[in-house]
């Protein structure tokens, strides 16, 4: 008999989503472009031409969303709000409308008893503001902080957790690296630019809610730990050199003021010089940290693989995704525990946690059957339990996502939902997955 799986009696159990992904009408009632609009109105940028012009079309369905939501007995939602809804142009002139929809939303979730947790930048930059240079230019942070502090001033009389970034990592090696995300720039150079830019608006934005705001705010990484595929030193460095980029690149200024050495080894010339008074404004006091999971990486060394010379290693024996990340619950539970012995004890939130598989077309009585996912659900809800045991300070889990959506430049084809969407009539189906995942929360994670 294993022991009964304990989590904390008010532990907050959910689900997440994000602005563009689920959304639709990103330019109805004088909202404004964001770099998302632009990028998926770029032939070949999304997969099979997808959009986030409709998507789940939340913007109109929220109400029967959030329905569905206090129909599985979710304890709380995490969303993000799109910045060019409240400030069209970025900066500027707010939009009352843009407002009035969060507003909707929020009021909606409490009179279900469902806690609104709330992302400020889930990567939907208004497309004014990357003309004025985005995330290369210093004056973002202010740009940031200024939009911040309208979103605070309206909600945070209902809002008890804010977020201030998704995953800077994804925002910045994907949209300023590799170019497969908005805005789509592959330049060594502009990377660590884009990248400390958004940390330092992540700190002005905790400094202006430090003056006005009543409750907790934090940043959300994701985080992929690394593992090397052998003991030989070339692969023991790499794997250092992958953890060094993807994972402490963001953690360690913000709790220990900052970068890894190994950043000015990967990008050389291109690493600037930073001042250290950016370092007192990117580690600003956090309320909590929070930490999306999906997968780990096995590393080997690997010269022509740049900047990282890195490459992954496959493991023969493991369930894959339809994104190709590895099924490793493990893993969530080495991050958490991990995140506590390098940075200290402090609550922590699993803010996204999921996988997408191909989901069979729905059995005629409308039910979806899920395995391959309930299984990655069951493994990951008992790697958290192995966290809280071994002490993390484990607060909340959010399943990524509630819905299927866009999965940006893969399209609507990778399916996160544990709630099938059918996008030609957005009819909603709660999967095998999403019942499952009712019974655990029902049972504070004592059925899996
Ligand atoms: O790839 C799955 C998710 N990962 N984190 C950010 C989300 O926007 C993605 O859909």
């Amino acid at each position: 008999m294993t022991r009964p799986i304990r989590f904390p009696s008010n532990f907050l159990w959910g689900t997440a989503t994000s602005a563009y992904q689920i959304e639709g009408s990103p330019l109805a009632d004088g909202a404004g472009h964001s770099i998302w609009t632009r990028f998926a109105a770029t032939p070949g940028r999304i997969a099979n031409g997808d959009t986030g012009d409709v998507a789940c079309d939340h913007y109109r369905r929220w109400r029967d969303d959030v329905a569905l939501m206090r129909q599985l007995g979710m304890k709380a939602y995490r969303f993000s709000i799109a910045w060019s809804r409240i400030l069209p142009q970025g900066t500027g002139a707010v939009n009352e409308a843009g407002l009035a929809f969060y507003d909707r939303l929020i009021d909606e979730l409490l009179a279900n008893g469902i806690e609104p947790m709330v992302t400020l930048y889930h990567w939907d930059l208004p497309a004014a503001l990357d003309d004025r240079g985005g995330w290369l230019n210093p004056d973002i942070a202010d740009w940031f902080a200024a939009y911040a502090r309208i979103v605070f001033d309206r909600y945070d009389d209902r809002v008890r957790h804010w977020v201030t970034l998704n995953e800077p990592w994804v925002v910045t090696d994907g949209g300023y690296l590799h170019g497969t995300l908005a805005p789509g720039h592959r330049n060594a150079y502009e990377a660590p630019i884009a990248s400390h830019n958004l940390l330092r608006a992540h700190g002005a934005a905790v400094q202006v809610y430090r003056e006005i705001g009543r409750h907790q705010i934090g940043l959300v990484v994701n985080i992929e730990p690394k593992y090397p595929a052998s003991d030989a030193p070339e692969d023991v460095a790499a794997t250092r050199r992958a953890d060094a980029y993807m994972n402490r690149q963001y953690l360690d200024p913000v709790f220990l003021g900052s970068y890894p050495a190994e950043l000015k080894e990967i990008f050389g010339p291109a690493w600037p010089d930073w001042p250290a008074r950016d370092f007192d404004l990117i580690s600003q006091k956090l309320d909590f940290i929070g930490i999306n999971y999906y997968t780990r990486n096995v590393c080997r060394h690997d010269g022509a693989n740049w900047p990282l010379q890195v490459a992954p290693v496959r493991q023969p024996q493991a369930t894959y995704t339809e994104t190709g990340w590895e099924v490793f619950p493990q893993g969530l539970t080495d991050t958490l525990v991990g995140f506590k012995r390098r940075y200290g004890d402090m609550p922590v939130y699993v803010m996204e946690n999921g996988s997408a598989f191909y989901d069979p077309p729905q059995a005629a009585h409308g039910r979806v059957h899920d395995p391959l996912r309930m299984d990655c659900l069951r493994g990951n809800i008992a790697a958290l339990a192995a966290a809280i045991e071994q002490g993390v300070d484990l607060r909340g889990y959010m399943v990524w996502s509630l819905l299927d959506n866009l999965e940006w430049s893969l399209g609507f084809a990778k399916r996160f939902g544990i709630v099938h969407v059918d996008f030609a009539t957005q009819r909603r189906t709660p999967k095998d997955s999403a019942l499952l995942y009712a019974r655990i929360v029902a049972s504070n994670g004592a059925c899996l």
